[in-house]
Formats: C-alpha cells, sequence, structure tokens
C-alpha cells in the first residue's frame, strides 16, 4: 500500500524569502495529524503546496504516490481541501454547491446524488439542503467547507485552520465532525494554537519560519515539552529544603501555601519518592500531577529559537 501523503526536501520561496525550508513529513494511516506553528511560520503555504494550488520551488509531494506536480489529475482525487478561507459560493444553496463540487472533482455521475446526500448526512446539513450557504452560520459554513473536502473520500483531508474563528458552540460541533471525518480519512489539520492540536490531533508536526522543529506523537511532543517538572498539592506543605531532599529532585518553585512546582532529572521517575516522603512526614498529598503549565511557555520559547 501506497503512502497516503510524502513530502520529500519540500522548499518553497516567495520573491526573495523562504516560506517553507527542506520539509520532510509522512502519513500512513488515518487520524488527524496537527501542523503547529506560529503565524507565518509556512502553514498554509505546505497545505496549498501539499493540494496543488501552489507550485513548490524544491522537492516532492506525493500523495497516495501521485506526484501532485506530475500526476496533478490522479493526487487531486485523493485530497480534500479545506482552505483557509472556505471556496464557498454563497449565492449557491447547499445542494447546488455540492453537486457543484462533486462534478468539480470528476466524480462519477451517476454516483453524485448519493454522494451528496450521504456527505449531508454526515455532517449535518440535511436539513438545509436548500438553504443559501449565504444564510447560513460560521458553524454552519464550515461544515459545508469540510462536506466539499470529503464529498468524493479523498485518502487525504487537508484542513487549513478549520477552527479560526468559531464560537464555543461551533467550536464543539466542528472538533466533533473533524474527529468522525478521521476515522475514515487522513486529516492534516492546522493550527497555531498549541491547545487545539493537543485536543485534536494523534501526532504532530511543529514547523516554525518555515522549518521543521519537531515530529511525532501528541504524547511525545508532552514530553518533549515537559521541562521535566511536576506539581504537587500538599495539605501541610513543608519548607523547600524539606522538597530538595526528595531524591532526584533539582528544584523547587513554591506556587501557593499548598502547592509546588518540582524540577527533576531527565529520565528521573520522582512520583514514588514524593510519594514516600509525604507519607514519611505526614505532608498530607493531595494530588500529583504532569506539569501541563508550561506547555505554551515553552511553546513560545520554541517559536523563538527556531526563528533565530
Ligand atoms: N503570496 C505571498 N507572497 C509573499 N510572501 C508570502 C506570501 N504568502 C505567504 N508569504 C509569507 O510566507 C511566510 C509563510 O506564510 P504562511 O501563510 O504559509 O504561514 P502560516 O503558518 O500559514 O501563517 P498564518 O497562520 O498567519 O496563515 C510568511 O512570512 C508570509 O508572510
Amino acid at each position: 500500500m501506497s503512502t497516503i501523503l510524502k513530502i520529500e526536501h519540500l522548499s518553497h520561496r516567495y520573491s526573495s524569502s523562504w516560506a517553507v525550508r527542506d520539509l520532510n513529513i509522512e502519513i500512513n494511516q488515518n487520524g488527524i495529524v496537527g501542523l503547529l506553528g506560529s503565524n507565518g511560520a509556512g502553514k498554509s503555504t505546505t497545505m496549498n503546496i501539499i493540494c496543488g494550488v501552489l507550485n513548490q520551488t524544491e522537492g516532492k509531494v506525493l500523495i497516495n504516490g501521485f506526484d501532485i506536480r506530475e500526476q496533478p489529475e490522479e493526487a487531486k482525487k485523493n485530497i480534500g481541501f479545506l482552505p483557509q478561507t472556505p471556496p464557498l459560493y454563497t449565492d449557491f444553496t447547499i445542494d447546488e454547491y455540492l453537486h457543484y463540487t462533486a462534478n468539480l472533482r470528476a466524480m462519477d455521475k451517476s454516483k453524485i446524488k448519493a454522494a451528496v446526500e450521504h456527505v449531508k448526512e454526515r455532517c449535518g446539513l440535511s436539513h438545509f439542503s436548500s438553504r443559501l450557504i449565504k444564510n447560513l452560520s460560521g458553524g454552519y459554513r464550515q461544515r459545508v467547507g469540510i462536506a466539499q473536502a470529503v464529498i468524493h473520500k479523498p485518502k487525504l483531508v487537508v484542513l487549513d485552520e478549520p477552527t479560526n474563528g468559531l464560537d464555543p458552540n461551533q467550536l464543539i460541533e466542528a472538533r466533533k465532525l473533524i474527529r468522525e471525518v478521521a476515522q475514515d480519512h487522513a486529516v492534516l489539520l492546522s493550527s497555531h494554537i498549541l491547545s487545539e492540536i493537543r485536543l485534536l490531533c494523534r501526532d504532530v508536526i511543529m514547523i516554525e519560519s518555515g522549518r521543521m522543529v519537531f515530529a511525532d506523537s501528541m504524547d511525545a511532543f508532552d514530553n518533549y515539552l515537559q521541562p521535566n517538572s511536576m506539581l504537587v498539592t500538599l495539605e501541610n506543605m513543608p519548607s523547600e529544603s524539606e522538597l530538595l531532599a526528595i531524591k532526584g529532585v533539582t528544584k523547587i518553585e513554591m506556587l501557593t501555601s499548598r502547592q509546588a512546582r518540582l524540577y527533576y532529572e531527565a529520565g528521573q521517575n520522582i512520583n514514588e519518592s514524593v510519594v514516600e516522603a509525604s507519607m514519611k512526614n505526614n505532608w498530607r498529598l493531595m494530588e500529583i500531577s504532569a506539569d501541563k503549565t508550561l506547555l505554551d511557555d515553552t511553546f513560545k520559547q520554541l517559536s523563538v529559537q527556531s526563528a533565530g
């Protein structure tokens, strides 16, 4: 079986400056892969190249084994794309628009009607079939955008910041739909919001200044960003020096009268030592948890580092 998406040494230059440098990405299975990066990192450029909207300066993009530049028709049959601004014709009804996009994808004419019904059902649009797109809320427009991206059952679905600008209820609905889509498709989803990527994605690729700075599972990303620290809540909080005496602990930060951040050496597991010390000294351990609060800070640092 071919790899769904393979990107080799991809670089892109706009006039004089490079927006993407030597990207290598491979996606082999369904599920959501996050493309994370701050504004201007090169996410949209990468996605536009993957989807054949922009020709790269250097490198290769293969979709299901087809080169997007050399075999664009075959490659594009395997891609569904929702750009940052959904390509909606607002004077069309949902039905008209989905028939139109199915025809654009050169789908077998005899299968279009059933495909439109199926995708409307799947995206929760059936009850709005004959409503004009201009009369839909932002959340429903986004659903139509996703529907046009999956109507032809592509192997790869590319969603450029699909949850941007949605209100909290629309966000929940959009995430649910994207998760459902990812059960049958490989989804590449971009965002500059770390928490959004953490919520949705199995794997994450982080780019900054056009270069890849990380690519692995979300769990590995959390570990990578964890500066080896944990949060402990103790009812009887001891002194800093007593906490520092716990085996493996290298630094203490007192956060409140009952909570402290404990830093430890990479690769160490200090949970047991903390529990033991607490029991021995009657510190009354209430909670011990991985420290996720530093993630956003570290993300900012990472972004700055890679820009340098
Ligand atoms: N058409 C263009 N001409 C010149 N430079 C461009 C063009 N499009 C993007 N750029 C530049 O290329 C770099 C990458 O932009 P890109 O839009 O790919 O980033 P992004 O990660 O998608 O950011 P955002 O989330 O803000 O869209 C930026 O420095 C941007 O200013």
